[in-house]
C-alpha cells in the first residue's frame, strides 16, 4: 500500500512502503549518482530543455509515483517545473505540455489567475485549489504576494469561506474528528485517525491546529466549516514561521453546532446534531488532546475559536500536563500587550499608569486584561490589586461591577466595586446599575480603549470624542474581527480623536490620513495573534520544549515591540506589518528559544548564530529534486 511517510525536516519525505520507509531511517539507503548537468533557464524562468528549479541545499525526495499519479501528489507535484530528468524517469513528457516553466514564472501565471477574480471568496477558492494541487507553488504565490493575500487567507475573507464551506467543498482539506466516531470508537479511533492507521510516526508532527468550530473570529458557530480556521492558521504558520506544512496536522472537532442556518441546511456537512455539552463534550475533548499528545509528544496543539465557555477553561485544564497553546488567549494577550509598549513609548507614559477600558470580556479580552495585567505586575512593579484596578471590563450587560449577577469565571476579578460605580449616572435608559462603554469612558477618562466584543461601530464617535478630551494621545484598538464587525473604522477614529489617535485593529486597513496634517499618512497596524503565533510555535518546536511556557511568551512580547516601527517614526504602524512576519518570526523566535534555554525547558541545542541557524531551518517554498525510488539502493 502506498502512504505518505514524513520524516524529520532535513530528511527525505517518501511515499513508500512502511519497510522501506523504515530502511531510509535507518540511513541505509544510498542515492544512485544523477546526472546534474543542466542547460539553464532564461533570466525570465523560461527555456527547454530546463532542469534546475530544485533548491541548492535541500537533500531529493524520493517517490515511487509515477505519471499522472505523481501530477496528482501536490506535496510532490511541479507542473510545468517538472525538469527534463524528471519527466523521463518518472515517464512524465505525455502527461505535461512540452515547455518548461521555473517556479517563478508559474506564481505569475497563478497570480493573474487569481487577481483576475474580483470576488474574494472566489480567490480564496482559486488558493484552496491551487493547495490541492501544487503546495509549493502555492506557498510560493503566498509569499511572492503576502500583502494582498493574506486578507484572503486570512481575515475577512476566511470567515466567508467558513460560513459558504459547505456550499463551496470541494476536497477534505484536515482532519475531521466527529462526536459520533468517537462515540462508537473511542480514544482507538481517535488514534488510528491521528496517526492514519500507524502509518504517520510520533516524530512526524510539530503541530496540531484544532478547533471545535463553535466561535471562529467573530462571527460565531460554523461546525465542521471551522476546519478551514485551522487550514488559514497552519498556513500561517508555515509562511511566516517556516513550520514544515507537512508536519502539521489541521483538525476540526466536530461536536455539533448551535447554528440553525447550518442545522436547517441539506448541503451542511458537518454532524448535524445539536453541540454536545457536558461531560459529553469534555470526554470528546480530553481523550482527543491525551490521545494527540500521546501520539506526537514533542507536538504543540494550537487551540482556535473555541467558544468562550471552554476557551479558557480548557487552557486552564491541560496547561500543566500537556505542550498546547491558546491562540485567542495568549497570542492575542501577546500582541495585544507589545502594540500597547510601543503605543505607551511613543505616548511618552508608562505601562502602569493605563487607565483601559475593554469592551467583549471574553476569550480574546480576558486574554488581553490577564497579560498586560501580568506585564504590570511583573514589570512595573505593581501588585496584582493595583494592575487589577486599572481595567475597566464592558460586556454585554455593560460594565463589570460588583453589583452584577451572572459574572463569569475571569471577569470577576476584575469587577468594579460598587462603591466606585454608585455615584454614576446612566447617560441612557438602560437599566439601574447598567453602564454603558460612554458612560464608563465619560466617567474615568481612559488612555486605552481596546475592542473584542464584536459589535460594529461601537466606539462612536461620541465615545472617541469624550475619550479624547481628557488624554493626549488616546490608544485605540479595535480587535474584532473580520473587518465588518470591527468597533470603528480607524479613519474615523483619527478624525474624531483630531489626528491624536494611536491606532491598530484586528483586521487590515489602508493607512489613514488627517486634515490637520495634510499629506500625513499614518500606518494602521494589523495587530493580530498573526504576527506572534507564528514566532511562539516555531521558538517551541526548534528549541524542542516541552511546553510553552509563560515567560517564553514574555520574551516574544519583548522582543515583538523592539520591532516596532513606531519606535521610530510614529505613522509607521505600532507593530511590524504582517506583510514582513517571516523577519519578525525570526528575531522573536530567537527570543523565545533564548528564554527556553535560560529556563531548562529547551532539550535543543544551537550555536550563536541563533537566527542564522532559525532562518536555515524555516520550510521554504522551493522545488527539491525527485528521485524514484529505483534509484536507492539499500
Ligand atoms: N485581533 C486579534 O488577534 C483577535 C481578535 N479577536 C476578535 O475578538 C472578537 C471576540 O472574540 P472572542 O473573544 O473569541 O469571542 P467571545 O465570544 O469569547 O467574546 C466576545 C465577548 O463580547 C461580549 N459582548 C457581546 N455583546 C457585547 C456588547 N454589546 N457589549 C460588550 N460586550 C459584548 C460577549 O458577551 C463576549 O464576552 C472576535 O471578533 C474575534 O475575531 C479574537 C482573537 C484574536
Ligand atoms: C485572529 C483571531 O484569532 C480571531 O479573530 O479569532
Ligand atoms: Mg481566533
Amino acid at each position: 500500500m502506498m502512504m505518505l511517510h514524513r520524516q524529520r525536516a532535513g530528511l527525505p519525505l517518501l511515499w513508500t512502503s512502511l519497510a522501506r520507509c523504515q530502511q531510509a531511517r535507518r540511513g541505509s539507503l544510498v542515492v544512485a549518482s544523477f546526472s546534474t548537468s543542466r542547460r539553464a533557464l532564461d533570466q525570465n524562468g523560461h527555456g527547454h530543455p530546463s532542469n534546475d528549479v530544485s533548491a541548492p541545499r535541500l537533500p531529493p525526495l524520493y517517490t515511487p509515483l509515477r505519471g499522472k499519479h505523481l501530477t496528482e501528489e501536490p506535496i510532490l507535484n511541479k507542473g510545468s517545473a517538472f525538469t527534463t530528468e524528471e519527466r523521463e524517469l518518472f515517464h512524465l513528457k505525455h502527461y505535461l505540455p512540452y515547455e518548461h516553466h521555473a517556479l517563478n514564472v508559474q506564481v505569475q501565471r497563478a497570480a493573474a489567475q487569481l487577481f483576475g477574480r474580483n470576488e474574494p471568496v472566489l480567490q480564496y477558492a482559486f488558493l484552496r485549489s491551487l493547495r490541492d494541487q501544487n503546495q509549493v507553488l502555492f506557498y510560493a504565490l503566498l509569499q511572492a504576494k503576502l500583502k494582498e493575500t493574506l486578507s484572503i487567507i486570512y481575515t475577512p475573507t476566511v470567515a466567508e469561506a467558513i460560513k459558504q464551506y459547505s456550499h463551496m467543498f470541494r476536497r477534505p482539506d484536515g482532519l475531521f474528528l466527529s462526536y459520533p466516531h468517537f462515540k462508537e470508537g473511542g480514544a482507538a479511533y481517535l488514534k488510528d485517525a491521528l496517526t492514519d492507521y500507524g502509518k504517520v510516526t510520533s516524530d512526524s508532527i510539530d503541530l496540531v491546529v484544532v478547533t471545535d468550530g463553535e466561535g471562529i473570529l467573530g462571527i460565531g458557530d460554523w461546525g465542521a466549516g471551522g476546519i478551514q480556521i485551522a487550514v488559514g492558521k497552519q498556513t500561517l504558520y508555515t509562511l511566516g514561521g517556516g513550520i514544515d506544512p507537512n508536519r502539521c496536522l489541521n483538525i476540526v472537532l466536530d461536536a455539533g453546532t448551535n447554528n440553525e442556518q447550518l442545522l436547517n441546511d441539506e448541503l451542511y456537512l458537518g454532524w448535524r446534531n445539536k453541540r454536545i455539552t457536558g461531560k459529553e463534550y469534555d470526554d470528546f475533548v480530553d481523550s482527543f488532546v491525551s490521545t494527540a499528545a500521546s501520539c506526537f509528544p514533542d507536538a504543540l496543539i494550537h487551540f482556535e475559536d473555541f467558544g468562550n465557555a471552554n476557551a479558557h477553561r480548557l487552557l486552564r485544564k491541560f496547561q500543566p500536563k500537556y505542550s498546547v497553546f491558546n491562540d485567542d488567549i495568549q497570542g492575542t494577550g501577546a500582541v495585544a500587550l507589545a502594540a500597547l509598549m510601543s503605543a505607551t513609548k511613543v505616548a511618552g507614559t508608562e505601562l502602569k499608569d493605563q487607565k483601559i477600558v475593554l469592551q467583549g470580556a471574553g476569550t480574546a479580552g480576558l486574554g488581553i486584561t490577564n497579560q498586560i495585567r501580568d506585564a504590570m505586575i511583573q514589570t512595573q512593579g505593581l501588585s496584582r490589586q493595583e494592575a487589577n484596578s486599572r481595567f475597566y471590563l464592558i460586556d454585554r450587560n455593560g460594565l463589570i461591577h460588583q453589583g452584577q449577577q451572572g459574572l463569569r469565571t475571569g471577569q470577576e476579578e476584575f469587577a468594579r466595586p460598587t462603591s466606585e460605580v454608585e455615584s454614576w449616572a446612566p447617560s441612557t435608559s438602560k437599566s439601574q446599575g447598567e453602564f454603558t462603554l460612554f458612560d464608563t469612558v465619560k466617567a474615568i477618562q481612559p488612555t486605552v480603549l481596546i475592542g473584542t466584543s464584536t459589535i460594529p461601530h461601537s466606539f462612536t464617535e461620541e465615545v472617541v470624542r469624550e475619550m479624547s478630551a481628557h488624554v493626549d494621545r488616546p490608544i485605540i484598538l479595535p480587535l474584532s474581527n473580520p473587518t465588518s464587525l470591527c468597533e470603528v473604522d480607524p479613519a474615523d477614529a483619527m478624525k474624531w480623536s483630531d489626528g491624536h489617535a494611536l491606532l491598530a485593529t484586528g483586521s487590515p486597513f489602508p493607512p489613514v490620513s488627517h486634515a490637520s496634517k495634510p499629506g500625513r499618512s499614518v500606518v494602521v497596524a494589523e495587530l493580530n495573534n498573526a504576527l506572534i503565533f507564528p514566532a511562539l510555535g516555531l521558538g517551541t518546536v526548534l528549541s524542542k520544549s516541552a511546553k510553552l511556557s509563560d515567560s517564553m511568551i514574555v520574551a516574544a512580547v519583548e522582543a515583538l515591540a523592539a520591532l516596532s516601527p513606531a519606535l521610530e517614526n510614529e505613522d509607521k504602524g505600532l507593530l511590524p506589518d504582517l506583510e514582513h512576519v517571516r523577519d519578525v518570526t525570526v528575531q522573536v523566535a530567537a527570543a523565545v528559544m533564548r528564554q527556553a534555554k535560560e529556563e531548562g525547558q529547551a532539550k535543543a541545542t544551537w550555536p550563536d548564530d541563533l537566527e542564522g541557524y532559525i532562518s536555515d531551518r524555516m520550510w521554504k517554498p522551493v522545488y527539491r529534486a525527485l528521485r524514484p525510488f529505483e534509484t536507492v539502493v539499500g
